[in-house]
């Protein structure tokens, strides 16, 4: 019998935020909670959130499918390797390197399109509408957090919302991803050079991130160098914020540094995990600048969404981009 994990969650240290009937009067609450949440230890729990556990297992039971598929057929839809921002498509294991160096081992599907010629309709019918339905709900979703964010920082209700207009529906002009993600059991671990996912932080304004089982994803909170296994709640999303809300906010809402370990424990090692992360961008051609939210900055020069993540993307995955 192995020792049982300490996570944050088991030592209650984890803020949750329950979503639950967030009419006005709520949402302000919600926003109070996580306004706290968010800058002072830059995560949070969400529950009652309104997304089907059963959508997103249909999603991973799908992609499980295509992991299967051969690997000459997953090639035809792979990732692009222009340097021109295309995000899109497939990504096997050891093509990214959060370090540049360290491979690493997930599968992982970036969706930026919603369209049927770019997903595996062919293989496996279905797959294109159930994707679409499943972006409708974390659009919605994500446009509610937008209010809620914005209500947060004592901005107009729409300040977000009014700069994330094509979520998921042109990634010409926004660079929001649905990321479907599968780990494989981990058999040998007599390599210390491997790692689920390197640590990093993202560059959107938030992620919301689902995952099925605890598999190993460690966060360093606000403040500390340490890393601390964060531990699964069923059903519940994870909320963190990325770069550009890090910018926008003078690092009132920091980027989480976060990474997926392989689990030293044999039975968590042994067994496969999903995840799905909806990583919510804005605009590309939004400028992001604290002076708008009333927060003072030194920053001379504003750069747009788009000029962050690519730079940020670029320093972390050049070696896709040579
Ligand atoms: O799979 C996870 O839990 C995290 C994935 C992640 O952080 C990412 O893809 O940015
Ligand atoms: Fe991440």
């Amino acid at each position: 019998m192995e020792a049982e994990l300490k996570t944050l969650l088991s030592r209650n240290a984890v803020p949750i935020v329950d979503l639950e009937n967030c009419v006005d009067g709520v949402a302000d609450a919600v926003a109070q909670k996580l306004r706290k949440a968010l800058s002072e230890q830059g995560y949070a729990l969400l529950i009652n959130h309104g997304i089907s556990n059963k959508k997103i297992k249909t999603a991973w039971d799908y992609f499980d499918g295509f992991v299967d598929l051969p690997d000459e057929v997953k090639a035809t839809y792979e990732r692009t390797k222009a340097p021109d921002g295309e995000n899109h498509g497939y990504v096997s294991p050891g093509m990214e390197r959060f370090d540049g160096r360290t491979p690493e081992l997930r599968h992982a599907y970036n969706i930026c399109k919603l369209g049927r010629d770019f997903l595996p309709e062919k293989q496996f019918p279905g797959f294109t509408e159930h994707i679409n339905s499943l972006t409708d709900d974390f659009n919605a979703l994500g446009r509610f957090i937008l209010q809620v964010l914005a209500l947060s920082l004592g901005a107009p209700e729409s300040f977000f919302i009014d700069k994330h207009s094509y979520m998921l529906s042109d990634d010409r002009f926004n660079l929001t991803t649905l990321r479907m993600l599968y780990y494989p059991p981990v058999e040998d671990i007599s390599s210390k050079d491997i790692v689920r996912c390197g640590a990093h932080a993202d560059y959107c304004t938030f992620t919301l991130l689902s995952q099925d089982s605890e598999g190993g994803l460690e966060v360093k909170l606000r403040g500390s160098d340490q890393w601390e296994r964060v531990g699964h709640l069923p059903g519940a999303l994870f909320i963190n914020c990325g770069e550009t809300m890090a910018s926008w906010t003078n690092q009132l809402y920091h980027a989480l540094q976060h990474r997926v370990v392989v689990p030293e424990q044999k039975d968590t090692r042994h067994r496969g995990r999903h995840s799905m992360a909806y990583f919510c961008h804005p605009d590309s051609s939004t400028l992001i600048d604290s002076r708008d939210l009333h927060i003072d900055s030194k920053n001379e020069v504003i750069y747009n969404a788009y000029d962050i993540t690519m730079a940020l993307a670029k320093g972390a995955y050049g070696h896709n981009y040579s």
